[in-house]
């Protein structure tokens, strides 16, 4: 029998109208992703791709318009806010900013006990146990419950902000871009902690970030999202040792790397990213316009998510055969190109 996954979402679509009047605007296009138990997904792409907007939907702070949210099997697409509270058990996350889940009045212990004492938790040396034990576990003196928020480095805010996640003990975690605003040796530290935790407590991650050096890193699985829809998706290996889409490719060309020298050559030889603002194809592929293995095709019709033997999906007209063009291509050819 299939282990039920933590989170599976099927072809969901969420749309805002922006103002009255205006056409609705679909942030999320017929999205799907599963989360199995103790495994950590990325879902990567660039600012307005709609990652926070299926954050959201997973949360219930956006409608979902259609499609389904299921959390460890039972749907939760559309439930009531007493029912949503009660999620707050297996169900958490952890966002960009930490002052945004811990406030700076409260001391760390006030913040840690909030989530506990919203499913029914009242009794003072159990809140207290609880969070001493999970400041150890994220790597924190205990006694840092005594303190405030303004006390701790970013780093450690972080740490805190985690440690307030995983009071609950929730199964499945949800990283918004959890460390894209701290420092580079304070990102590896965090993600080391994210791992560690996963072994120690058997959880789940959907992990969100625009970097796919740092989803690289951390997940087991990832979806690739440009303007709403995913372009591909599967084991991260494949997935980012080669991938099967051109979006992906150009974002793994437009991640930093470790050596600035390589990384500088690579920008000069390849081209950078270019912003997500122009129009896309309203029938076609969303990437077209600024992909350069475009064809006619590509522009007016939608690709269909296709199964590779490799356990990925890849929604390409032009799959493999870009990638023998982009082999066979100087390297003054451009990956993708601004319009
Ligand atoms: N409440 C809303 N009303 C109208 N449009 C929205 C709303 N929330 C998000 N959007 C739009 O949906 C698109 C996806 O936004 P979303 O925040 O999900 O992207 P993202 O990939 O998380 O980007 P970022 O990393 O910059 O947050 C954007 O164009 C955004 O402007």
């Amino acid at each position: 029998m299939t282990e039920i996954p933590v989170l599976d979402v099927r072809n969901v679509h969420v749309e805002f109208r922006r103002r009255r009047r205006a056409p609705v605007f679909r942030a999320l296009d017929d999205v799907s992703l599963v989360i199995p138990r103790g495994k950590t997904v990325g879902l990567v792409g660039e600012s307005g791709s709609g990652k926070s907007t299926l954050a959201k939907a997973v949360l219930g702070l956006v409608p979902v318009q259609s499609g389904s949210v299921h959390l460890l099997g039972r749907e939760i697409t559309h439930i009531g806010t007493a029912e949503r509270r009660k999620l707050g058990r297996v169900l958490q996350a952890v966002f960009q900013d930490p002052n945004s889940s811990l406030n700076p009045s409260y001391t760390v212990a006030r913040s840690l006990a909030e989530p506990l004492r919203a499913q029914g938790t009242r009794s003072r040396a159990e809140l207290a146990k609880r969070s001493a034990a999970m400041l150890e576990d994220v790597g924190l003196d205990p006694a840092a419950a005594a303190r405030y928020p303004r006390d701790f480095s970013g780093g450690q805010r972080q740490r805190i902000s985690i440690a307030r996640a995983l009071m609950t003990a929730p199964q499945l975690v949800i990283a918004d871009e959890s460390v894209s605003a701290l420092d580079l040796s304070v990102q590896a530290q965090i993600l080391n902690l994210l791992a560690d935790l996963q072994d120690q407590h058997g959880l789940s991650y959907l992990f969100i970030s625009h970097d796919i050096s740092v989803v690289k890193h951390i997940c087991h699985d990832v979806t690739v999202l440009y303007r709403g829809q995913v372009m591909e998706s599967g084991p991260t290996g494949p997935v980012t040792d080669q991938p099967a889409h051109p979006y992906t490719r150009a974002l793994l060309l437009a991640a930093p790397v470790a050596d600035p020298v390589a990384q500088r050559r690579r920008r000069a030889t390849q081209g950078a990213l270019s912003s997500t603002t122009g129009t896309a194809a309203s029938n076609g592929c969303p990437f077209a316009a600024r992909c350069p293995f475009a064809t006619d095709q590509c522009r007016q019709v939608r690709p269909e998510p296709r199964p590779l033997a490799d356990g990925r999906v890849v929604a390409c007209h032009r799959y493999p055969d870009w990638q023998h063009e982009a082999a066979a291509s100087t390297p003054a050819t451009s990956l993708v190109t601004s319009h």
